[in-house]
């Protein structure tokens, strides 16, 4: 599998945000959103370590951290990822996976890790990718995401909100892009639209640590 960092921090988004957790994030991506703050993962000459599912299952044993979040670049495009998810499953670690919408979790749904899974907005330019039968596949311990950059983006958030009736089967989440949006507008979109059940979010190891800063 390739392995582009390992680390241990808090997760900073999420049902889990603000706990402790092991992050492992893979090389490559089937979509190149316009905000991406890890566009580097998913460049060709980006360096790598190549590791099995043993050994990324025994660092992160090592780390004495109970929550694992599979990340990226799109982590379910690596070959073994179905062999590490079983063994991180089988450790009594708690799994989550971030992807991206345009992986089909039809897949992944048997022994069954938690899924975060974004809806790329407009302003992501990548919408025409977005696989929406993976909606219905998603349960109460599961995410939708939805990272907003405009008003174009709240507006699509709402409808798909609605259209799914996503707050009746999973947790739902608005988190600005990252310095593009100010998260007040965010908040006045949710109460003018009485958005109960969804949840604001702020990447928080961005506010903890340097914006830019890797490997936190
Ligand atoms: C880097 S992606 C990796 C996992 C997967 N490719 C995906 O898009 O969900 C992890 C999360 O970071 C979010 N993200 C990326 N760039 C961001 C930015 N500039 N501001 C806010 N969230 C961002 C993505 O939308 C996604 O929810
Ligand atoms: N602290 C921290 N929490 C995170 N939650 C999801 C992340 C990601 O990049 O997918 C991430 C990350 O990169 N750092
Ligand atoms: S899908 Fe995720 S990793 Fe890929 S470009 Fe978009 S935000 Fe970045
Ligand atoms: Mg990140």
């Amino acid at each position: 599998m390739k392995v582009v960092e390992k680390f241990t921090s808090i997760n900073g988004e999420g049902t889990r945000a603000g706990e402790l957790a092991v992050f492992v994030r893979f090389k490559g991506c089937n979509l190149r959103c316009s905000y991406c703050d890890t566009m580097w993962a998913n460049e060709p000459d980006c360096p790598y370590e190549e590791e099995t599912p043993e050994e990324i299952l025994n660092y992160v044993l090592g780390t004495g951290i109970r929550n694992v979040t599979l990340t990226g670049g799109e982590p379910l495009l690596q070959k073994d990822i179905r062999e590490l998810i079983h063994l991180l499953l089988q450790a009594g670690l708690q799994v989550e996976i971030e992807t991206n919408g345009a992986v089909d979790l039809s897949a992944f749904c048997e022994e069954r890790p938690v899924f975060t899974m974004d809806y790329k907005l407009p302003s992501s330019g990548c919408e025409e990718y977005m696989i929406t039968e993976n909606m219905e596949l998603l349960g109460k311990d599961d995410t939708v995401k939805f990272v907003c950059g405009s008003k174009k983006d709240l507006l699509k958030a709402l409808d798909m909100i609605q259209t799914y009736n996503l707050t009746n089967r999973c947790h739902v989440y608005l988190s600005p892009v990252f310095g593009s949006i100010e998260p007040v507008q965010i908040v006045e979109f949710m109460l003018k639209h009485r958005l109960n059940g969804v949840r604001l979010q702020i990447q928080m190891h961005k506010v903890i640590w340097d914006p830019n800063e890797r490997g936190v």
